[in-house]
């Protein structure tokens, strides 16, 4: 049978309504064996590495493989908490808060959480949302800006899921939200706090995930959206061009990708004469690897051995209150037109309506 089996239908049941916020996915523990099946599942998936097929197989399963994962391992151990992966652990709040923050503002619905890879996966959420009776879905991406690798391969998955489902529900999927202005207005709180309570460098470094630079020039607008993103945060702490400095971490394998590169750039500050650094995650929404391995001990130390004396890294948007509430406008504004207020009087027509339906269904035999 080519399709899964559906839920009994019954008349009259009221359709429900749900958000998915969808994040990248993390190993299930920190070991050699949990990081090499998370890092297969990963680097398997065409959006994120372009290479043919056949040549990649080899080079994933012959080299990247045995030899990360083990070395990854170790880093996920050095920020691994009681609770497990900070990724996880910070999306599993997020969409807890989140629930919470659209029910106080009056609406009916679920809210859950999936990732790419790893646990929970997408195709295990959509499938309980089914047997759940959510007929309306929201799919909002962990991730600001949109770039092929990440926001495409979610929409991928979710188009996938539903190749075998019979009755589709409806979909809506948020493509990006890099100049969004609750979510620069969430930055820009952060970077405030940070410096009223530990005063503030000369130099602010927003430094995004980095992709393939060849992505850039065949048509991807993920380097665009991140310099929007850095452009209007700047805007908002009043920063001229000389006090910020975009750059781009966590480059993968030998080709180049987007420059300039953030640790790089912060051997040059400090070489350069620089004492303290501030450096912000823009494109990360949870505390991660790249954030508190990569940035908060590898490049920290780079800066610290360059002569740097004082380095800080301002923590993502995490559970922040104000990029709760930015959550919670920019699900609202793509739920528009779905019935997620039932008002008095929508109850009572909504009942009507069922009674109705079940009546047909009598009257058809049903
Ligand atoms: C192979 C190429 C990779 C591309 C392209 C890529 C794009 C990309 N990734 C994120 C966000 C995250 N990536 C994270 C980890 C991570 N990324 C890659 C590779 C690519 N990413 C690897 C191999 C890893 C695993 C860790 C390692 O072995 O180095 C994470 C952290 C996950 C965690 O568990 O904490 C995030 C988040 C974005 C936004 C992006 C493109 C825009
Ligand atoms: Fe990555
Ligand atoms: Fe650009």
């Amino acid at each position: 049978m080519r399709f899964k089996k559906e839920p009994p239908f019954s008349h009259g049941t009221t359709a429900k309504i749900a958000v998915v916020l969808v994040n990248l996915g993390t190993p299930d523990a920190p070991t050699s064996s949990a990081v090499r099946q998370y890092l297969k599942e990963f680097l398997s998936d065409p959006r994120v590495v372009e290479i043919p097929r056949a040549i990649w197989w080899c080079i994933l399963n012959g080299i990247i493989l045995p030899f990360r994962s083990g070395k990854s391992a170790h880093k996920y151990a050095s920020i691994w908490s009681k609770d497990g992966s900070p990724l996880k652990v910070h999306t599993e709040k997020q969409a807890m808060l989140l629930r919470g923050y659209l029910g106080e503002r009056g609406h009916q619905l679920e809210v859950v959480y999936a990732m790419r890879y790893g646990s929970p996966s997408l195709p295990t959420i959509l499938d309980k949302l089914k047997k759940d009776g959510c007929d309306r879905i929201l799919i909002l991406p962990a991730y600001p800006q949109y770039s092929a690798t990440t926001t495409a391969s979610i929409f991928d998955a979710v188009f996938s899921h539903y190749q075998q489902v019979r009755n589709v529900p409806e979909l809506r999927l948020i493509k990006h939200y890099h100049d969004h202005e609750g979510y620069i207005s969430a930055l820009a709180a952060s970077v405030q706090t940070h410096w009223t309570t530990h005063g503030r460098s000369e130099k602010l470094v927003m430094s995004f995930h980095g992709v393939p630079k060849r992505t850039l020039l065949l048509g991807d607008p993920y380097h665009c959206e991140c310099h929007k993103t850095a452009r209007l945060l700047a805007q908002q702490l009043g920063l001229s061009q000389d006090q910020y400095v975009v750059t781009f971490q966590s480059r993968f394998g030998k080709a180049e990708w987007l420059q300039p590169y953030t640790a790089p750039t912060i051997q040059l500050l400090a070489r350069q004469g620089l004492k303290r650094v501030d450096v912000i995650c823009p494109g990360f929404t949870s505390d991660c690897l790249e954030t508190l391995e990569e940035i908060g001990i590898e490049v920290k130390n780079d800066f610290i051995h360059g002569g740097g004396k004082e380095f800080y890294l301002i923590p993502c948007l995490n559970e922040a209150p104000a990029w709760i509430h930015a959550l919670a406008t920019i699900a609202e504004e793509q739920l528009s037109g779905w019935p997620t207020r039932l008002s008095g009087s929508e109850v009572d027509a909504q009942k009507r309506l069922n009674d109705f339906q079940r009546a047909e269904a009598t009257r058809l035999g049903a």
